[in-house]
């Protein structure tokens, strides 16, 4: 198999693993309602908080723990091979304790928690909801720390190559891995119960375990190969490289830490990566709720309205990082997809029109948006960070982000609360306004704007080549 052949078969291989991850992340949105009903409706009897809490489970680990940074380390230290088989199986150990809970564990016994985290926990929890949100911590802590390695494998391949193309195609993947969970778990859980979705999705993860240990036999290889062309271009010298150790570019240091957080371009990258994410993805939990109070449409058309936004990033995000590899302007892109962000935000607090068309092109901007920002940032860190410290990096920018995507619903979800207001017409007895949350989406947006618009300056003067193309050879 020919260089380019392996590198590409290797993407295919991750990126299918990344979105099992994706699969399995977004399993349980779709069926969120019926988890919500009684027993004797063939539910669960979840309050709206437990699942709130079990949803916000994912983060956990991650921040409390500071597992994305130890993972991080970890990657740096032990190695892709290592960390991926560990992240992978840990992801799966949490679908499969997450699907027990629901199988095995009764939903009538509740204990009293004794202490609520600034309101983010319940005081009263099932202990099926406590289970359940452990193994959904595990699987968010292996998912993670395999969206980490999966980066840095992709690095490792693609640099000097189509290295922002291949990290659009896995964006790309990934998004229909969460297209898919929104799609298909709804029908799965029709047909079999609730349960059977969590058990299809952990079925997905260990096909995915299975894709990555064949991807270790390629990992070896490449190593291999690059110790032999290493040994060969030191010939002569009695320096010997162990073939079956990583290559050196892998090997890490502790005060490596401390070069990437004395890195002022880093922490511009992790702000932006906070900024935006913590401005798009809690807005896609709420998105459903206001394109029915906002724009009066039924609950399953509003679904379709938000589900244009991953559809839509399937084909651009692969697109615009095509144009990146080969044209450049990265900082651009970046400030183009945070001012659309921006401009979408605005544009759903002020609507100027209440049609269901103006809805879906709104959700058409903030896909292109979705598109924008991701094909650029994940291919610029490398640009600003070493080989050597880019897994502790990304884990760094990952914490950050984590911590953005846990407190801003819980922020957003009390203004939601405070600006919902019981209707006179008789039908639907809630009506949400949602301008003020939506001026706090833009708020956040208009920091990711300030954060692209200093790195495009900043690239100016500093040459860290984010606007250069990325493909140094075909
Ligand atoms: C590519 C990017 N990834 C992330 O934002 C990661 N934090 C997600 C890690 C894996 C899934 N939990 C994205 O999805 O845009």
């Amino acid at each position: 198999m020919n260089e380019r052949r392996k590198r590409w078969t290797v993407l295919v291989l991750v990126s299918v693993v990344m979105a099992m991850g994706y699969v399995f992340w977004d399993i349980v949105s779709p069926i969120s309602t019926s988890l919500k009903a009684s027993l004797e409706e063939g539910g669960m009897g979840w309050s709206a908080a437990e699942y709130g809490f079990y949803a916000g489970s994912y983060s956990i680990f991650n921040i409390f723990l500071l597992m994305l940074f130890f993972g991080g380390v970890i990657l740096d230290k032990c190695g892709i091979r290592f960390t991926g088989l560990l992240a992978t199986g840990v992801m799966l150990l949490g679908a499969i304790i997450n699907y027990a809970a629901l199988t095995m564990v009764s939903p009538l016994l509740e204990i009293d928690v004794p202490f609520t985290l600034f309101g983010l926990i319940p005081g009263h929890l099932k202990t099926q909801v406590l289970v359940a949100s452990l193994g959904f911590g595990l699987f968010g802590m292996g998912c993670d720390i395999t969206g980490i390695t999966v980066s840095k494998i992709i690095t490792k391949w693609f640099i000097g190559h189509e290295l922002a193309s291949a990290m659009g195609l896995q964006v790309a993947m990934a998004r229909l891995g969460t297209a898919s969970a929104l799609s298909f778990s709804p029908l799965i859980a029709q047909g079999f119960g609730l349960s059977a979705s969590l058990l299809a999705g952990a079925g997905v993860l260990l096909f995915g375990f299975v894709l990555f240990v064949i991807y270790t036999f390629y990992d070896r290889h490449f190593d291999r190969e690059q110790a032999v062309r290493r040994t060969g271009r030191i010939a002569g010298s009695a320096v010997s490289i162990d073939a079956k150790s990583e290559t050196k570019e892998d090997s890490f240091r502790l005060r490596d830490i401390c070069v990437i957080l004395r890195n002022p371009g880093f922490w511009l990258l992790a702000l932006l990566c906070v900024s935006f994410y913590s401005s798009i993805r809690p807005f896609m939990k709420f998105a459903t709720d206001l394109m029915i109070n906002t724009f009066g449409v039924a609950e399953t058309t509003a679904g379709w309205l938000v589900a244009a936004i991953p559809y839509g990033t399937i084909v651009l995000t692969p697109l615009f990082g095509t144009l990146y590899d080969r044209y450049g302007h990265g900082a651009r892109l970046l400030l183009g997809g945070s001012v659309l962000l921006l401009v979408a935000d605005l544009l759903l607090a002020f609507p100027l029109s209440h049609s269901a068309a103006y809805a879906l092109v709104i959700m058409l901007f903030v896909g292109i948006a979705f598109s924008l920002v991701p094909s650029a940032f994940w291919p610029s860190v490398p640009k600003l960070v070493p080989l050597a410290q880019l897994g502790t990096a990304y884990s760094i920018i990952y914490f950050v982000q984590n911590i953005g995507l846990m407190l801003v619903p819980v922020w957003i979800g009390g203004i939601v609360d405070r600006h919902t207001v019981r209707s006179n017409d008789g039908l639907s007895s809630l009506h949400v306004d949602y301008t003020i949350p939506m001026v706090v989406f833009a708020a956040i947006s208009l920091l990711a704007v300030a954060t692209s618009l200093t790195l495009l300056l900043s690239d100016g003067t500093k040459k860290d080549g984010l606007e250069q193309a990325n493909m140094s050879q075909q």
